[in-house]
This record gives structure tokens, C-alpha cells and sequence, in this order.
């Protein structure tokens, strides 16, 4: 299948990130979301990133000014309807995404390949609620997408050969590498990396380190670009419990309970980067841990 139009839904830090590869790739972008500020955040993230490129010449001007017109923003979901692919990257949330597609699939072609970014929901489940399970799969970036090599491909039950090769060639021409997952709650990479995180939570709740000693002993002791609680506020501390929940839902192990302190974050609606504050504070010049 020759796909050239890519519509993204959600333009959060996951589709700003997807909307600016796919454009660099030459593809065209619809990318939609609810809110108009979220888009108009979006396009100035891929702006700022894309002039950085520029800047440390990784990418000539003519390039950037060339991707840059090859995105399209709407908050109108029917008019990503004319995509060959579709990478629905909303929030985490099972009865979120079941709705967008329900709405969506209505203006969609027949041919239309449809994928999610979800970093730990049923495929299979997903696709089960869509007219399209065979062409339906899971479509994994990782954070930051511009800077991160790998790419999750997550086949449903019923993923035909031919989706599965059309999005590895999606993938190829990204220049990106593809790793190929079973589908079973968190996949590979958040099924060992989630876990990691929520044992420096309990390790924070049980008093053991601070935040400070936990991200340096990480960084220093095991060569760790990030801190675990300073990579859980990159990622989104929201993300991050509903990750958690998906584990413990679907593999009914307790070694997999959210530790309270991460649902607390959470409850007080401290996310992480994207609303300031998380197991570290943004809002002054650096960040301060908050315990
Ligand atoms: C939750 C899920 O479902 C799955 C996931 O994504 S799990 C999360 C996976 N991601 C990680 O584990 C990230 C861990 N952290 C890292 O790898 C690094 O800290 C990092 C790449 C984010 C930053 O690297 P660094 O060396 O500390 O910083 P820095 O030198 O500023 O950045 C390295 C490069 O990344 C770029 N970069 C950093 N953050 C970026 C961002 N948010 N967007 C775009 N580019 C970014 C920089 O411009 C720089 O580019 P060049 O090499 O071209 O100069
Ligand atoms: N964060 C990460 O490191 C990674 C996340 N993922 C996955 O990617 C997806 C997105 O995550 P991320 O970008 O971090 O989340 P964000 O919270 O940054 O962005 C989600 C965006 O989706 C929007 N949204 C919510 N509902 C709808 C809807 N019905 N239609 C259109 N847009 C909607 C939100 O708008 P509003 O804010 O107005 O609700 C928000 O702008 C999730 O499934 C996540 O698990 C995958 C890999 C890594």
C-alpha cells in the first residue's frame, strides 16, 4: 500500500514529535486535536526543534521550511479522512481512544491502515471495536520521537501480513528501527522500563533515597541518561499510572501495584514536565526536587 498522507491524533509531546519525523520523511501531516492551544503548542515545539536542526546543521533550511508546510493542523477529526495511515496519539486512556475511533472511522477510506501509539493497551482489544481489526496494529514511538531510534510494531490477533509491511516501510523510510512486539499489556520496552520507575517511587515512598539520591544513583551508578523520577516527568506522571494500571490489570501480578505515592502525584494533578511540577519543580530557572 502507497502511503503519502499521515493523519495524527493528538498533538500532545507524542504527536508533536511523530507529526515532525513523518513531515522531515516527506510525507504529508494532518495532525488534530480537541484543544486549539494544544496545536498551536505543537507547531511551536516542532518549529523550535526544527530550527535547532537547523542550527547544529543536522537539516538545511530548504528542508525544514519544506516539512513545515507539509503539516496541517485541525481540530476536526473527519478531516484527517483522507489519510493513508492514521497514528491516533491521544491521551492514555482505553475509553478515549475507542471513542476517537468510533468517530473516526465513519469519514475514513476502506484502505485506511489505522495504528495507535499507546504505550501499553490491547491491541487486539482496540482493534475489536473498529470495522478494520486486520488493519488495525500497534505503532510504538518513543520520547523524545526525533531523537529515539526505536519503533514498537504491535500486531492485534487478526494484523494482516500486508499492514504489518506497510508500516515497517513507514518505519524504514523514517530511518528508524523496528522491533517487533507480542501483543501483552506494556509490550517490551514500558513492561521492563515501567516497573523500574514505579521501584524508584517506592523507593522514594519508602524513604530509602530523596529524589536527588535516587536520579544520581541511577545516573551514575548505572549509566542511566536519565534519572528514573526525572525520566517519569519527562514522560508524564499520568502516563506513567495508567501504564502501571494496564500491568497490573492484565497480568493480575502484585508485583505490578502503582505505589501511592505515584497515584498521590497524580491525584494532585502534578504530571510531571507538562504541568510543571512532578518529583521535580519547573517553574523556577532549574529544577527542584519536591521531596
Ligand atoms: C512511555 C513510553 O511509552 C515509551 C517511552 O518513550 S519511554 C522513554 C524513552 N526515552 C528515554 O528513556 C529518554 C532518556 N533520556 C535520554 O535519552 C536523553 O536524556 C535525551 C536524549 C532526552 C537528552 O539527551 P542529553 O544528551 O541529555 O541532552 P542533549 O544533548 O540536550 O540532547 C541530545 C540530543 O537530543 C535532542 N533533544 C533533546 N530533547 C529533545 C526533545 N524533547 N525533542 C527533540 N529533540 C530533543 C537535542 O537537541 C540533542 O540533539 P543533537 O544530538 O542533534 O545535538
Ligand atoms: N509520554 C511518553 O513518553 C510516551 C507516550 N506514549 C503514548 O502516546 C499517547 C500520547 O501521550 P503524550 O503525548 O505523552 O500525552 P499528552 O498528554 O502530552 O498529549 C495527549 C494529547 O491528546 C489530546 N487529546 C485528548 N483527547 C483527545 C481526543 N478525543 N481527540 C484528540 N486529541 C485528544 C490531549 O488534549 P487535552 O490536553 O486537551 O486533553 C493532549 O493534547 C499515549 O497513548 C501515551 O501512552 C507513547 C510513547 C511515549
Amino acid at each position: 500500500m502507497d502511503i503519502q498522507t499521515i493523519g495524527i491524533v493528538g498533538a500532545g509531546q507524542m504527536g508533536n514529535g511523530i507529526a515532525h519525523v513523518m513531515a522531515l520523511a516527506g510525507y504529508d501531516v494532518l495532525l488534530n486535536d480537541v484543544s486549539a492551544d494544544a496545536l498551536a503548542k505543537a507547531m511551536k515545539t516542532v518549529t523550535g526543534n526544527m530550527d535547532r536542526q537547523v542550527s547544529k546543521e543536522k537539516i538545511s533550511a530548504e528542508a525544514r521550511d519544506a516539512a513545515m508546510a507539509r503539516i496541517t493542523t485541525t481540530q476536526t477529526l473527519s478531516d484527517l479522512g483522507q489519510s493513508d495511515l492514521v497514528i491516533e496519539a491521544a491521551t492514555e486512556r482505553e475509553t478515549v481512544k475507542q471513542a476517537i475511533f468510533e468517530d473516526l472511522i465513519p469519514h475514513l477510506k476502506p484502505e485506511t491502515i489505522l495504528t495507535s501509539n499507546t504505550s501499553s493497551i490491547s491491541i487486539t482489544r482496540l482493534a475489536s471495536r473498529t470495522d478494520r481489526p486486520e488493519k488495525f496494529m500497534g505503532f510504538h514511538f518513543m520520547n523524545p520521537v526525533p531523537v529515539m531510534q526505536l519503533v514498537e510494531l504491535i500486531r492485534g490477533i487478526a494484523t494482516d501480513r500486508e499492514t504489518y509491511d506497510a508500516c515497517k516501510a513507514v518505519v524504514d523510510r523514517l530511518g528508524k528501527t523496528a522491533a517487533s512486539a507480542e501483543d501483552f499489556p506494556a509490550f517490551i520496552v514500558n513492561r521492563i522500563l515501567m516497573p523500574m520507575i514505579n521501584e524508584a517511587v517506592y523507593t522514594l515512598y519508602e524513604g530509602v533515597g530523596n529524589v536527588e539520591s535516587i536520579d544520581s544513583s541511577m545516573k551514575l551508578g548505572a549509566n542511566h541518561p536519565m534519572g528514573p523520577l526525572e525520566l517519569a516527568d519527562f514522560i508524564g506522571l499520568d502516563t506513567c499510572l495508567a501504564i502501571m494500571n494496564v500491568l497490573h490489570d492484565g497480568l493480575a501480578d502484585t508485583k505490578y501495584r502503582p505505589c501511592p505515592l505515584l497515584t498521590k502525584y497524580v491525584e494532585a494533578g502534578w504530571l510531571g514536565r507538562k504541568t510543571q511540577r512532578g518529583f521535580y519543580d519547573y517553574r523556577g530557572e532549574k529544577p527542584v526536587p519536591t521531596r
